[in-house]
């Protein structure tokens, strides 16, 4: 491989005469340039040559093809890279070198084959599978649709509503599934694949087996009015499910040309929306957030020092309520043995209840099998004493947020547990040194923060101290990556990174409010924005008693910056505590349906007269434009400040923070990113402005206000981050 080349395939003649042609591009042998280029040479070398009867296409190192080097994206879109000429790789490599050739080919796929890989197997005449291999066209995740084919391929090979699923959703299916699909031709174990495909591949020359050309393939392919049917219905749901993304509506487009007009009209329409949609803001931040999303493991100072994760063979969580029974689900759920304490029988009980019912709701959806629940809840011990906490591993307190008794706690757990235990805290707002205070084992306690409910929310919260071993932080991080978690490293404050960011939105809510904005249209902008629900539903769900609770935590730390609104607790007083008590903002009816409720009016006045704030007619009358403004500069603001403190060592962790922690749109890219697409000084501007209007609630942080000074963007490189820094210390030690 040269070494300005990025992967590459390789070709080699058996006395058969099959070649098999293998990709090879670490670590997921996708199709950069130059694999593309290299599969049309390998093709057209195997075509010319007189001792290639057939051919099969491979991946290297049990990877068929993680499909187009996403890493080009940018390379693309910003005019680094020339554009291929629409249709170069559909039509010319694909359709008229691979499908069009006089020699079959067969596809041999283990591991996966995805997005360009999948397109690659299905140009193929045949497609040998393992039953593990994952197949699927995820193209849409990134904001694209699939640009080599897999819009005509898909459709007439597992037919049009199977193939809308697997585009619209971006999930794979299994070899297994594949097969019964019809994707696949045939299953094998990984040792036999290679073999039986270029046995395949023979069998076709020799008329053994069929010749399949899958873009010619018309027997899947529904008649045109029952097509249209289904394209119709395809396009309501992806307009009810995602308003705000158009590329759903383009692949559906797409199908159908090549139904209605033919699939080579269907793979010029496909090339052409292909490129247009490349250079969408969807798709570059969804690709940032691919790529986000894969660096907050990668943590400086951390990740860097060669230390390998340390086996954790047992997990101790100390209590059984929401959070601790969630953590426990998690953990048996990728095969840790946990043992479960509780102060006494009935709470043991009912947080050994919570685990089997998160389990036993994965059985009734039929994710589990009753074997496979018997086999997890028997990784669940129940424990009321500290005995059998000697030989565990790692602990996650998760008990109620009370300083002193988390304390206590930690001193016991000191006591109880081995020297290299580590020692995590579930806390969501407690400063990690205070509760490690009356402990010498500050290098093992760490934070793993989860968010409800913990077995389903993606993302874990881990959170260092200046004491905290590297080598803990490197355990808790494989940890996470074992229980499918995405881990994002931050520092130690009040509210850590997630909880701090999101603290404004709710803040900026009760502030809108009292000055006379409206509840229902507060949170119907934020929902059309793309959150999954407006700040006033939200505190419904939490309920008022943890809204109130972690409101005093932000009061008491940041009081120059808190809108002290009394709305909610006059709420709670008047036994309204959100969705659990079926009164909130909202009134829920027997289906758990919310409903607005002109009672709050009376509320809301009280809280007014309380303040004593006015309502501001410019209020009233917000457009959606400047409550969504209003709600998230704040937030902005806050990421600012966690961002500048080193909070989080990257701007990218809380684009992900803020996405799979609040739920912000990923198309909008994360809080930072999406910040920096409408620019650091029109932020600036308009928090000023309120800022003069309404109080220090709104007022941009010094960071904030230097990057609008400079006309700069939020978010720096790292490298120019990492200097700052260093240097920053370094005046500051002179
Ligand atoms: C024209 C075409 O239709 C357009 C396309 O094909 S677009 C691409 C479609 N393909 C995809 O969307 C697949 C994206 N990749 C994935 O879903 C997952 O990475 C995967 C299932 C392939 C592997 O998952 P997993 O084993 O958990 O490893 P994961 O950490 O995600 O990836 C391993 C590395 O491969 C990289 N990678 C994965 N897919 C890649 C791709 N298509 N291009 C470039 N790099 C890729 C990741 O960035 C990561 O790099 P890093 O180690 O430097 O962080």
């Amino acid at each position: 491989m040269g070494s300005s080349t990025k992967g590459r395939t390789v070709v080699e003649v058996g006395a058969d005469g099959v070649a098999i042609i293998t990709i090879i591009n670490p670590p997921v042998n996708s199709l950069s340039l130059d694999v593309l280029y290299s599969l049309k040479e390998s093709y057209e070398l195997a075509l010319r040559r007189d001792d290639v009867k057939a051919i099969v296409v491979t991946g290297a190192k049990g990877k068929f093809s993680g499909g187009f080097d996403i890493t080009a994206f940018g390379g693309l879109q910003g005019g680094k890279t020339a554009a291929l000429k629409p249709g170069f790789v559909s039509v010319e490599i694909l359709t008229d070198t691979l499908e069009g050739a006089r020699k079959p080919s067969v596809a041999a796929i283990d591991g996966l084959a995805l997005g360009g890989g999948l397109e690659v197997a299905m140009s193929c005449h045949a497609r040998i599978s393992t039953s593990n291999a994952q197949l699927g066209l995820p193209e849409l995740q990134l904001g694209v649709i699939p640009g080599f084919g897999g819009t005509q391929r898909l459709p007439r090979l597992v037919g049009l509503s199977k193939a809308l699923e697997m585009m619209l959703t971006s999930k794979p299916v299994k070899g297994d599934e594949a097969y019964s699909l019809g994707l696949v031709d045939a299953i094998v174990s990984p040792d036999e694949l290679v073999n039986t495909a270029r046995r395949w591949a023979l069998d076709i020359l020799e008329r053994k087996r069929p010749w399949v050309a899958s873009l010619c393939k018309t027997d899947k392919i529904e008649p045109l009015g029952e097509a249209r049917e289904i394209l119709k219905f395809a396009r309501a749901q992806a307009r009810k499910q995602a308003p705000n993304l158009k590329h759903p509506l383009v692949c559906i487009d797409v199908v159908e040309e090549g139904i209605v007009s033919g699939p080579r009209a269907g793979l010029w329409k496909e090339a052409e929306a292909f490129q247009g949609l490349l250079h969408s803001d969807t798709c570059k931040s969804l690709v940032h957030i691919f790529f986000a999303q894969r660096g907050t493991s990668k943590v400086p100072g951390i990740t860097d020092l060669g230390l390998v994760p340390r086996r954790i063979n047992k997990v101790a969580i100390l209590g059984g309520g929401l959070m601790g029974s969630g953590i426990a689900t998690a953990l048996i759920l990728s095969n840790y043995p946990v043992i479960l304490k509780e102060v006494n029988e009935k709470f043991l009980q009912a947080g050994i209840g919570r685990v089997r019912a998160n389990l036993q709701s994965r059985v009734k959806k039929g994710k589990m099998t009753q074997e496979k629940f018997e086999k997890t809840m028997s990784l669940l011990k129940g424990a009321l004493e500290y005995e059998s906490f000697r030989d565990v591993d790692m602990v996650i307190e998760a008990v109620i947020e009370n300083v002193s008794l988390k304390q206590q706690i930690f001193a016991d757990l000191e006591k109880y547990c081995p020297p290299h235990c580590i020692l995590a805290s579930n806390t969501s707002t407690i400063d990690l040194n205070l509760i490690g205070q009356k402990t010498k084992s500050n290098d093992r306690i760490v934070g793993a923060h989860f968010f409800s409910p913990a077995h389903v929310m993606p993302l874990l919260e881990i959170v260092r101290t200046q004491k905290t071993s590297p080598q803990v932080i490197v355990d808790l991080l494989d940890v996470g990556k074992k229980i499918k978690k995405t881990p994002v490293v931050v520092g130690n404050c009040t509210g850590f990174a997630v909880n701090r960011m999101f603290f404004p939105y709710t803040q900026a809510a009760l502030l809108l409010v009292e000055r006379g904005a409206d509840v229902y249209q507060i949170d119907r902008a934020i929902t059309k924005f793309g959150m999954p629900m407006g700040p006033f539903r939200l505190c419904d769900l939490v309920g008022f008693g943890v809204a109130i609770a972690t409101g005093t935590q932000f009061v008491q730390n940041f009081p120059e910056r808190t809108y002290k609104s009394m709305l909610i607790p006059i709420m709670q007083e008047d036994n309204r505590a959100g969705e659990t008590t079926r009164k909130g903002f909202y009134v829920y009816d027997d289906k758990r349906k919310a409903n607005a409720d002109p009672e709050i009016k009376k509320f809301i006045q009280k809280a007014r007269d309380i303040s004593g704030v006015t309502v501001d007619p410019k209020l009233m009358k917000l457009s959606d434009k400047d409550i969504v403004e209003m709600i998230f500069f704040p937030v902005v603001n806050e990421a600012c400040r966690v961002f500048s403190e080193g909070i989080a060592v990257k701007a990218a962790d809380l684009d992900i923070a803020a996405v799979m922690g609040m739920g912000f749109p990923p198309y909008r890219g994360g809080i930072m990113f999406w910040a920096d697409s409408l620019g650091s000084k029109y932020i600036h501007s308009r928090l000023e402005a309120w800022s003069n209007m309404y109080g220090g609630f709104f007022k941009p942080c010094a960071y904030l206000a230097e990057r609008a000074a400079k006309g700069a963007p939020l978010v720096r490189t790292l490298k120019l981050f990492l200097l700052h820094h260093i240097f920053g210390k370094l005046m500051v030690n002179r």
